[in-house]
């Protein structure tokens, strides 16, 4: 599932990667260069202290911590520190320059955090800042190291499906969590960019979830859900796996064809039905999908039934008539919750019909089908922003059991680093 997708976004950990270490290399080999024209670091040659060349000066920029205004100790680091290169690296074998010690990371995360404040918004972080950052092993990510991976990201959510603002929210995301972040020694570049596309796509996936459990829980019985759509996306199928899922739940359905437009559907739902031994509420082909939904709930409330399950046309004369039957569904059974349904496959169009039938006729939540079959995730990803309204279920196959309540956790777990 979204393998195509996956392996887009992974690629961005590599950029990220691939672009810190030439920033690193190139800072090492050239370690004057932030700071030629830096008035403290001059200030600092001068002081005593500055001569020492050896892993004490790693831990001087520790020192600093004690006094941030002191700008001499970070900034005479960075010289010694890129004299030799391994100084800036945890794992450097040199005796001399020993790694700076668990207790020297904090004390540098502090002067970090101290020398904070020197950031300027526009700028990115100040030569203070990169220096107490270069002496302790840490690079800072600045908005020009980003712009390569995010234009390839930009580009591989795009390719993907990925609905153009939300590709630009999850770029933004991305670039407000990682400029001026410092690499620690124990987040390596590849996981700060990990976790920053992480929380990015969370964000926008995420958008409007809620309990769905316990939303059925609390309304009271029957609960009517009605399913709209347009036809051959997997709409039917859901219905029936739907009841499938709440049958598991020890809750009673009835299912209602309220697709009174299409010739057959009468037939496809009562094979589902059959196949599930589920009772089905049909009119004939023609009649007023309101007055199918009606009976149903009468019948769910006659028997004690706990969910009606109704489906809708999803094509009619007309879009204007699909819209006028929706509302007149809306009006007489006042549905619970209504539930679109599209094909994950289908990408951007499933994401504007999503909007289209949301404008129209209100959705609760969307089901995505043929996620199984779908390697871009580009829908799956763009609907619950572009609608406001979140993704409830994935269909993942063809067979009843094949749907899956919709984690964003999981989803985004898929996604970025690995999980399955
Ligand atoms: N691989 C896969 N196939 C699915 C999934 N959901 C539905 N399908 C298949 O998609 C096809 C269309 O499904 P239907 O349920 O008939 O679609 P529909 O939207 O009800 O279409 P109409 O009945 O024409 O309105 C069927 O062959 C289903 O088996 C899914 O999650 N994964």
């Amino acid at each position: 599932m979204f393998d195509g997708l996956k392996n887009k976004l992974n690629s961005f950990r590599e950029d990220v990667e691939e672009t810190a270490e030439e920033k690193e290399a190139a800072e090492s080999e050239t370690p004057s260069d932030h700071d030629a024209s830096d008035e403290s670091a001059s200030d600092a040659a001068d002081a005593p202290e500055s001569t020492e060349s050896d892993a004490a000066a790693s831990s001087d920029a520790g020192d600093a911590s004690g006094d941030p205004d002191d700008a001499g100790h970070p900034d005479e680091a960075a010289p010694s520190a890129a004299a030799d290169p391994s100084e800036s690296d945890a794992s450097g074998a040199d005796e001399d320059a020993a790694p700076p010690t668990a207790g020297d990371g904090l004390a540098a995360d502090e002067a970090a955090a101290a020398l904070e404040e020197e950031t300027d918004e526009e700028s990115g972080p100040s030569r203070l800042q990169r220096a107490a950052a270069f002496a302790t092993g840490k690079v800072i990510i600045e908005e020009d190291d980003l712009e390569d991976p995010l234009w390839n990201l930009e580009m591989a959510l795009l390719e993907s499906d990925v609905e153009m603002n939300v590709a630009e929210e999850i770029l933004d995301t991305v670039r407000e969590k990682m400029v001026g972040e410092t690499r620690a020694q124990v987040q390596t570049t590849g996981e700060l960019a990990e976790s920053a596309l992480h929380d990015a796509l969370y964000d926008v996936i995420s958008v409007g979830q809620f309990d769905f459990e316990e939303r059925i829980a609390d309304a009271e019985k029957p609960v009517t859900i009605v399913f709209t759509g347009v036809n051959g996306v997997g709409k039917t199928t859901s219905i029936a796996k739907m009841a499938r899922y709440f049958e598991a739940r020890d809750r009673s359905v009835v299912l209602a064809n309220g697709d009174t437009y299409r010739a057959g559907a009468n037939e496809q739902l009562q094979k589902h039905a059959d196949n599930l031994d589920q009772k089905l509420i049909s009119h004939e082909q023609g009649g007023d999908p309101a007055a199918v939904l009606y009976d149903a709930v009468e019948y769910a409330e006659a028997n004690d039934i706990d969910v009606v399950l109704g489906d809708t046309a999803g094509r009619l004369h007309t879009s204007n008539d699909l819209m006028a039957q929706l509302e007149k569904i809306d009006r007489v059974v006042d549905p619970d919750m209504t539930l679109f349904v599209d094909e994950a496959v289908a990408g951007q169009d499933a994401v504007e019909r999503a909007k289209q039938f949301n404008d129209a006729a209100e959705i609760d939540g969307a089901v995505l089908t043929k996620a199984d079959a779908d390697s871009n995730g580009g829908a799956a990803i763009s609907i619950a922003y572009v609608t406001g309204k979140p993704i409830l279920f994935l269909g993942t196959g063809q067979g009843y059991d094949d749907l899956e309540r919709f984690d964003p956790d999981r989803m985004v777990d898929r996604l970025v680093g690995g999980d399955e």
